[in-house]
């Protein structure tokens, strides 16, 4: 989903408006391989990216957390050999508002150009 990468993230945390399933489930079609996952009651979104060896995984990390500090909103990210699991949400928020759909876009974009 190309225009979700190219949305301006909405910098009012706290007026941030946490989605419902089916609005993050809508806006999940167009995210490949991207799941909605609940966690401790708290949903997330999440995708298992693969790679040839550790240090694949390990610069995808990487360049997933410049996207982040560059934005000030962060994922969890589990790196293991070949595999990197990428979980999007807004933890002040105890949700996913439309921010995390636009990282998870944006972290799409550093596989897929
Ligand atoms: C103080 C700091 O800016 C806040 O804790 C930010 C940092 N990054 C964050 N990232 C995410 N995903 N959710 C948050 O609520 C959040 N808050």
């Amino acid at each position: 989903m190309a225009t979700l990468a190219t949305e301006s993230l909405d910098s009012s945390n706290r007026g941030a408006k946490r989605l419902s399933e089916q609005e993050i489930n809508d806006l999940l079609v167009g995210l490949a391989g991207w799941t909605l996952v609940t966690v401790e009651g708290v949903p997330r979104v999440e995708k298992v990216y693969s790679f040839k060896d550790f240090q694949q995984a390990l610069t995808f990390t990487n360049q997933v957390g410049a996207l982040a500090e560059d934005v000030g909103h962060h994922p969890a990210l589990l790196t293991e050999w070949g595999k990197v699991t990428v979980t999007w949400w807004s933890h002040d928020l105890g949700g996913v508002q439309r921010n995390d759909l636009i990282m998870a876009a944006r972290t799409e974009r550093l596989r897929n150009g």
